[in-house]
């Protein structure tokens, strides 16, 4: 398998990590406000959020607010992404709903990538990268621990785990409590670079202490950062304008 991906012209796991930036409205409205804004800024990809969108439960809602962003975005790669509550969320569903969906939304074809979250029963996660794979939609196989960090090897097999499975981009965010448990985690994504990696991953340390881990990507291996535009979607995530730059000087120096 290939380093890198290409979505829409995009090298992802090429050069600087590509900064993708979270919708969070709530409502059809706040959305298109907030993919219009998204529009003037310098971001590389956009990740809908779908779980802050209150009429989440209505696959119609759903696909008709989707239909507009695609169409805002123009051609920036859009990832789609229910994020559950035991992962960091806004909401849960049942797996049935879950893989509706996703589903649904892979079939539009307005999609680049789909997230699916590894700890779903593996049926499910195989069933979803089958339709994704189907529809040329690429997979964040992702984990995410807002409690803690795991041990080096955890996160190492967890990252492995999601390879095995077949997804496109392998991804966990963990949650530091210590600047050591920062270390982990990089030192986790080198390995994997070093050792493992026939496709890009994506990782993060969050909060405060972690931000280090969303600016050297290019450094440690990890090929997608998260910023804020308005609204984070997580702990730890910086500034667009800020982000853009740091990792502009970290690429030139390389
Ligand atoms: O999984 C991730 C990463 C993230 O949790 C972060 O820490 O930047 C933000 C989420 O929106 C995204 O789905």
């Amino acid at each position: 398998m290939s380093h890198t991906i290409t979505v829409r012209q995009l090298n992802i796991g090429e050069g600087a990590p590509k900064i993708c930036v979270p919708l969070v409205g709530k409502t059809h409205a706040e959305l298109m406000e907030e993919a219009t804004f998204l529009m003037s800024l310098d971001v590389d990809l956009v990740e809908w959020r779908v779980d802050f969108f209150e009429m989440v439960e209505d696959i119609e809602k759903v696909k008709s607010a989707l239909i507009d962003i695609r169409e805002t975005l123009k051609g920036i790669p859009l990832i789609f992404t229910f994020r559950s509550a035991k992962e960091g969320g806004e909401r849960e569903l049942s797996s049935t709903a879950y893989t509706a969906l996703n589903t649904t939304m892979i079939e539009t074809g307005l999609i680049d990538i789909v997230d699916v979250e590894l700890f779903n029963d593996e049926q499910t996660v195989k069933t979803l990268i089958h339709i994704a794979h189907e529809n040329g939609v690429y997979v964040i196989l992702s984990n995410h621990d807002f409690e803690k960090t795991p041990t080096k090897s955890e996160i190492i097999g967890r990252l492995k785990k999601a390879q095995e499975l077949g997804g496109d981009l392998p991804k966990i965010a963990v949650m530091p409590k210590s600047t050591g448990d920062v270390l982990t985690l990089l030192e986790a994504t080198n390995e994997m670079k070093e050792r493992y990696v026939d496709r890009p991953i994506i990782t993060m340390s969050m909060a405060g202490a972690g931000v280090i881990s969303r600016l050297a990507g290019e450094l440690f291996g990890s090929a997608i950062t998260f910023g804020a535009a308005k609204k984070s979607s997580a702990p730890g995530q910086i500034d667009i304008h800020e982000l853009r730059s740091i990792l502009n000087v970290i690429h030139k120096n390389l």
